[in-house]
């Protein structure tokens, strides 16, 4: 893989927005394999990486956009899916989180069954209910009309969505989705929602710009070059070129 940490290259120079940018820390979380790196590459790099190997810990990248004329950074982590590669970072991924990104993969329904689990340890970490909380069924292109069985239904997602208070999108880091039918010639169609990678990113950035209490380029936790982790109070990412380090 390349650059854990990615900009969105179309969006103006680094600079001028890590002086103006109000930060949003998205957290992304799903078992092993849903496609947490390939949704989180293509939500801040465009596009689909060819090759991706299992996350270890975390990596980090980031969105920069424009809603209604204000900038404003939306800073994904993608977490490993592996406990065992996750294990002792697990309360650091949790520290000033503004949005969670909770991904299965549509095509497996063990994934989705998984999610109980993902719930459970955000309320292990005591994030609260006012944190927005979205519900992503990734790999629709995989979807097969005849294969119903074997995959997760959108009413069922959707039940899951509103019993936790998350939005609810169903896309593929692949590919563009296509309106897809569900039903046999003469039977009732039903379409199913699919939505664009870049329909998820507008909708995270336009929840979290009416968040009250982002973090600032400035503050400590994102005030970084680089990547690694800080066991500082208030401060969730850290390494030898953090200002706020050497100032301290
Ligand atoms: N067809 C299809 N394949 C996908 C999609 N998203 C991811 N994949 C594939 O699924 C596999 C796992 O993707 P990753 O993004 O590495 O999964 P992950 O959730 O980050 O896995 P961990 O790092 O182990 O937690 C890879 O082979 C990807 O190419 C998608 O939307 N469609």
């Amino acid at each position: 893989m390349e650059s854990s940490l990615e900009f969105s290259s179309s969006l103006g120079s680094v600079s001028s927005l890590l002086s103006r940018c109000r930060t949003f820390k998205v957290l992304v979380i799903g078992d092993s394999g849903v496609g947490k790196t390939c949704l989180t590459h293509r939500l801040c790099a465009g596009d689909f990486p060819r090759r991706t190997e299992a996350t270890i810990g975390v990596d980090f990248r980031e969105r920069a956009l424009d809603i209604d004329g204000e900038k404003i950074k939306l800073q994904l982590w993608d977490t490993a899916g592996q406990e065992r590669f996750r294990k002792s970072m697990v309360q650091h991924y949790y520290r000033n989180v503004h949005a969670v990104l909770f991904v299965y993969d549509v095509t497996c329904p063990a994934s989705f069954n998984g999610l109980t689990a993902w719930v459970e340890e955000c309320r292990q970490n005591s994030l609260g209910h006012e944190i927005p909380r979205f519900l992503i069924g990734n790999k629709s292109d995989l979807r097969d009309a005849s294969r119903t069985d074997c995959q997760v239904s959108q009413e069922l997602a959707m039940n899951l969505a509103k019993a936790h208070g998350m939005v609810f999108f169903e896309t593929s880091a692949k590919n563009s989705p296509k309106k897809h039918i569900n039903g046999r010639r003469g039977e009732r169609e039903d379409l199913f929602q699919q939505s664009k990678v870049e329909d998820i990113v507008t909708a995270v950035g336009t929840t979290l710009k009416r968040h009250k209490t982002p973090l600032t380029a400035y503050s400590p936790a994102y005030n970084y070059k680089g990547a690694c982790f800080c066991v500082r109070e208030g401060c969730a990412l850290h390494n030898e070129h953090c200002t706020a380090r050497e100032g301290s």
